[in-house]
């Protein structure tokens, strides 16, 4: 386990003597990210309050650079781990700087006064997350996002080895998203920082995290690769989710298909669909699309969204099976929207155009 900077053995976290997550085992090298993800209520908070040593575990051990964390004095902790929760901090009468600057605490004790040095470390952790023109404002004074970046620049000065954090992205716009998680990103590559958070954004959990914890009430369902995780319908069944959709590939929610028999189809390929797909769907018409190959970019959101989807496996002439039920559904169907340049498709388009001239000839495009 020593290749681990952090890891957890047996740990069991819960309130007031009750386990509510037990047998806990997470780990994390220098310069990994791990993201705990979860439904809401499931653990994620709790498990990072243990982490921290804000909840004392209930069972097991936390491993911090091969030390029993129980053990560290709250100095030492603070010189190697530093920590960015949600929680509401309202320091009175500070400026964002002498907020920020509280992150070298460790370092200088409470009542230390910060030397030149120090200062630079507070001003160079301030130029990293972007808030230089906050230094002189009134903590209280800023927005919600803007107080996350000055939490996150405290908890760079304090020039950590570890950071943990909570939903550190829940405030910020998707600039600052972006931007917040392309830092920390750069930090744990460049300075092998190590990362634990929870995010509730799944696209970015899963692009920027090495692993992925899987938390779902009682237990840790899955630790593994976002490519171990992201995979065979798992995330709807971790979220219980019953309305709508999920594209595990490309992350991409969609609100739940329209019932009832399709009024529209909708001749459509190539990525240029899926708006379509969703104005319907706003307007509350079920349709039918297709006909679509296995790995067109419409594919997913046609599945997701339409009744029924005409497709065909990937790079076939299109069946004459395929092509009598696509001209079925027209049949059935008030209108027709061809969302392609059937034109130019070249021999792949043949069936296509094919359905494109039978749908003018009913004079329903
Ligand atoms: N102080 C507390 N005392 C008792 N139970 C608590 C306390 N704080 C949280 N809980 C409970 O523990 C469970 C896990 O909560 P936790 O905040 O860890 O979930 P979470 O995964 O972080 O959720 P979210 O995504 O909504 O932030 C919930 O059922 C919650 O109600």
């Amino acid at each position: 386990m020593e290749e681990f900077y952090f890891y957890t053995k047996g740990l069991t976290v819960g309130y007031h003597g009750v386990p509510l997550i037990k047998d806990i085992e997470l780990s994390v090298k220098k310069g990994e990210i791990l993201t705990l993800i979860g439904p809401n209520g499931a653990g994620k908070t709790t498990i990072l309050k243990n982490i921290i040593r804000q909840l004392k575990p209930l069972g097991g051990v936390a491993v911090l650079d091969g030390s029993n964390m129980e053990e560290l004095s709250g100095r030492e902790l603070s010189k190697k781990l530093s920590v960015v929760l949600t929680e509401r901090v309202r320091p009175e009468m500070m400026n964002c700087r002498d907020v920020v600057s509280t992150g070298r605490y460790p370092y200088t004790g409470k009542f230390g006064v910060l030397s030149e040095e120090e200062w630079k470390i507070v001003d160079e952790s301030m130029r990293l997350v972007h808030i230089e023109e906050l230094a002189e404002r009134d903590f209280t004074k800023t927005s919600d996002g803007q107080k996350q970046r000055v939490m996150l620049a405290r908890a760079l000065c304090q020039q950590p080895d570890i950071i943990v954090l909570d939903e550190p992205t829940s405030f910020l716009d998707i600039r600052y998203k972006l931007e917040f998680l392309s830092i920390i990103q750069n930090m744990s590559r460049t300075r092998k920082l190590s990362v634990i958070m929870s995010l509730h954004e799944l696209d970015l959990a899963g692009r920027i995290s090495d692993k992925i914890a899987c938390v779902r009430g009682d237990r840790v369902d899955r630790f593994g690769t976002p490519e171990e995780i992201f995979t065979e319908g798992y995330i709807p069944k971790l979220y219980q989710m019953t309305t709508g959709s999920y594209d595990e590939l490309t992350g991409d929610l969609e609100l739940p298909a329209v019932q009832g028999e399709p009024r529209v189809f909708v001749l459509t390929g190539n990525g240029t669909g899926t708006g379509v797909f969703r104005r319907l769907q706003r307007e509350g018409i079920p349709f039918a699309a297709g006909i679509l190959w296995e790995n067109d970019l419409d594919y997913p959101s046609a599945k997701a969204l339409a009744v029924e989807v005409v497709s065909e496996k990937v790079f076939t002439q299109f069946s004459e099976a395929q092509l009598a039920r696509a001209k079925q559904l027209i049949d059935n169907c008030e209108r027709v929207i061809c969302t392609l340049d059937t034109e130019n498709l070249g021999s792949l388009g043949e069936g296509l155009r094919e359905l494109k001239e039978y749908a003018l000839k009913l004079g329903k495009l």
